[in-house]
């Protein structure tokens, strides 16, 4: 998808219509009607869960799991809701506000989930920004629900960090971006080198942030001074 947030390595980056290899059965071919509408296959969720209950020795028709994989799919429907959605509907309002300093939200408590493993990564996203010279801000909510977007999909933590700023520099055409996003791998607590506790840190930035050394360390102090 080029000319998507995110260039040319921004899978899922941009909702333009069903995305390549989700917007279809991958068997037959046929649209999937509801993955084209942003919703997952819950007959295929149940049926793969019910499948991998039995592989790992359990019993899917025991009381306490009959149940199990039903409520999967409708966690995963929440989980990855964000395949489809389209950042740039998230960021259609915006206001003049005549302010060109930075605007920046903190803290943004952040749920996503590792492509590799399929379990949760976990923590806080800061989002920043210095309006363009129209001075035109959007709403503060609206770089909460950008990191929604981008952290309900399967993710690798890099790739969600761009996406957040290349969206953000995109559409809002703003001076500059910083986001930085600090997260706990559960794929890296619970299972595999079981390093609970660990945090992994990364940025992306944009523009003036970029460019500018000082104007970079000023807004990486404020967001991760505590
Ligand atoms: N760079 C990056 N790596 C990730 C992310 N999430 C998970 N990983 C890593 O993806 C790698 C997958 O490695 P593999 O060797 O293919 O899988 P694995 O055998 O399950 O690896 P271990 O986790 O080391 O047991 C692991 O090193 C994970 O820590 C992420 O967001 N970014
Ligand atoms: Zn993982």
């Amino acid at each position: 998808m080029s000319g998507a947030p995110g260039g040319a390595d921004d899978q899922g980056g941009t909702w333009r219509g069903p995305v390549d290899g989700l917007g279809q059965d991958p068997r037959t071919g046929d649209p999937v009607a509801d993955l084209a509408e942003g919703r997952v296959d819950a007959a295929r969720i149940e049926a793969a869960v019910r499948e991998i209950l039995l592989a790992i020795g359990e019993d899917p028709d025991r009381p306490g799991l009959v149940d199990t994989p039903a409520r999967v799919a409708r966690a995963y429907g929440e989980t990855f809701a964000g395949l489809g959605q389209d950042p740039y509907d998230v960021l259609a309002t915006t206001f003049d506000e005549d302010h060109d300093e930075l605007v920046l939200v903190k803290d943004i408590p952040m749920y996503s989930t590792c492509e590799h493993h399929l379990v949760p990564f976990h923590g806080r996203a800061h989002v920043g920004y210095i309006p363009g010279a129209d001075g035109r801000v959007t709403g503060l909510s609206k770089l909460a629900r950008l990191v929604e977007v981008y952290a309900r999909r399967p993710q690798v933590q890099e790739r969600m960090t761009r996406q957040i700023a290349d969206a953000l520099f995109e559409v809002l055409k703003p001076q500059g971006v910083i986001v930085v996003v600090e997260a706990e791998h559960l794929c890296m607590a619970m299972r595999g080198v079981r390093k609970p506790g660990s945090t992994t840190l990364t940025s992306a930035v944009r523009g003036i942030f970029r460019e500018s050394p000082a104007t970079r360390s000023e807004a990486m102090s404020l967001i991760l001074g505590r």
